[in-house]
C-alpha cells in the first residue's frame, strides 16, 4: 500500500519551475530516496509532502491526507527533521525532547529514543554545545518523537564524518525495522546505495527515473570500464576502432577504456597484436554514479 503518493507535482518560485510534474509513490516500510544534484528540487518536493510549501499543481497524499488541507492531522503522522537553526541555542537536549513530545497525542518514550541515539549523557547539555553529529542525532530524535508513520529526513548525514555517517545509516535501518516509512533526501551516492530500497532520481525539477539502486545500475549495465598501464606507448585510435569500445581516455599513466560486450577480451587481444601488455589492469563495475551520469548526462558533483 502506498503511504505517500505524489502525482504530477508542480512548484514554481516566480518564473522558475523548481518541481516540474514529479510523480512517485512510497510503499509502507520503505526507505525511499530522492537523489539529485544541488538545486534539483529535492527539498522543495519533500517540503510540499510535509505541507510546508503550497504546490502549484498536482496532488499529494500522505496516509490519505492532503498535506495542504489537513496540516494538524499530518503533524501527528509525519516526523520531519529540523533545520539546525530551528532550536534555541540554550535549550538543553532534555528540554527539547520534553517540549517536542508535548506536541503529540502519542509521543514516543523520549528517554528510550535518546538512548538509541546515544544522547543520554547529553541530557543536560545545551544545544549550542553539541557536536555536529550530536546535533544531527538530536534532530533525528525530534523527528521520531511523535511516533510517526512517516519520517522525512533531508540531507541526513551532511557534515558528518564517515564513521558518524555509517552509524546514522545503521540507525535509520533500525528505525525502518520498527515499521517507520522513510523519505530521504540525499546527494550522496553511497548513502543512496546503502540505505534506499528505491530511489527517485530528480534533475532540474524533473523525474528522471525511479528504481532500486541495483535497478538503476542495471539500466546502464552493459557499459564496462577497464583501466590499465600500457607497457609501451599506444595510439588510442587502435583501441577506439574496436567495435566493443565506446571511449578511450588517459588518466595519468593509465588508459581508461569503456565499452560493451566482451570488452576485456577485445582490448587484451588488440594489445597483444601490438606487443603491448597491460599492467595494473582493473575491470570496474558500473556504479550508481555511472548510472546517474548515464541517466542525467552529468555527475552529481557538477
Ligand atoms: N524560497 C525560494 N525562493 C525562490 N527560489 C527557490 C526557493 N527555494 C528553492 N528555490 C530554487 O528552486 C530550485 C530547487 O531548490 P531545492 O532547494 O528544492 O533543490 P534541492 O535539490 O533540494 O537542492 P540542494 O541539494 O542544494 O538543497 C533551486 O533552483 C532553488 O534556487
Amino acid at each position: 500500500m502506498a503511504i505517500i503518493e505524489v502525482d504530477s507535482l508542480v512548484k514554481r518560485y516566480g518564473d522558475h519551475t523548481a518541481v516540474d510534474g514529479v510523480s512517485f509513490a512510497v510503499e509502507q516500510g520503505e526507505i525511499f530516496g530522492i537523489l539529485g544534484p544541488n538545486g534539483a528540487g529535492k527539498t522543495t518536493t519533500v517540503e510540499c509532502v510535509e505541507g510546508l510549501r503550497t504546490r502549484d499543481g498536482g496532488a499529494i497524499r500522505v496516509c490519505g491526507i492532503d498535506p495542504q488541507r489537513d496540516t494538524g492531522e499530518l503533524r501527528q503522522l509525519l516526523g520531519a527533521q529540523l533545520q539546525e537553526s530551528e532550536l534555541p541555542d540554550k535549550l538543553t537536549v532534555g528540554e527539547a525532547m520534553e517540549l517536542y513530545s508535548s506536541f503529540y497525542r502519542e509521543s514516543a518514550d523520549w528517554r528510550e529514543l535518546l538512548d538509541t541515539l546515544r544522547l543520554t549523557d547529553k541530557l543536560g547539555t545545551q544545544f549550542r554545545r553539541l557536536s555536529g553529529g550530536q546535533k544531527q542525532r538530536l534532530s533525528i530524535a525530534l523527528a521520531l518523537i511523535g511516533n510517526p508513520k512517516v519520517a522525512v529526513l533531508d540531507e541526513l548525514t551532511t557534515g558528518l564524518d564517515p564513521q558518524a555517517r555509517r552509524d546514522t545509516w545503521d540507525l535509520i535501518e533500525g528505525i525502518r525495522d520498527h515499521g517507520v516509512t522513510i523519505l530521504l533526501v540525499t546527494h550522496f551516492m553511497e548513502e543512496a546505495e546503502r540505505l534506499c530500497d528505491r530511489l527517485a532520481v530528480i534533475d532540474s525539477g524533473r523525474l528522471v527515473a525511479i528504481d532500486s539502486p541495483a535497478g538503476l545500475v542495471a539500466r546502464v549495465d552493459d557499459r564496462q570500464r577497464i583501466r590499465f598501464r600500457p607497457s609501451a606507448p599506444l595510439d588510442h585510435a587502435v583501441l577506439a576502432a574496436l567495435p566493443e569500445v565506446t571511449s578511450v581516455a588517459r588518466a595519468g599513466s593509465q588508459l581508461v577504456v569503456t565499452g560493451t560486450g566482451n570488452l576485456l577480451l577485445a582490448v587484451v587481444t588488440e594489445l597483444a597484436r601490438h606487443h603491448v601488455t597491460a599492467a595494473d589492469l582493473r575491470v570496474e563495475q558500473t556504479s550508481l554514479d555511472d548510472a546517474f551520469v548515464a541517466l542525467t548526462g552529468r555527475s552529481l558533483d557538477d
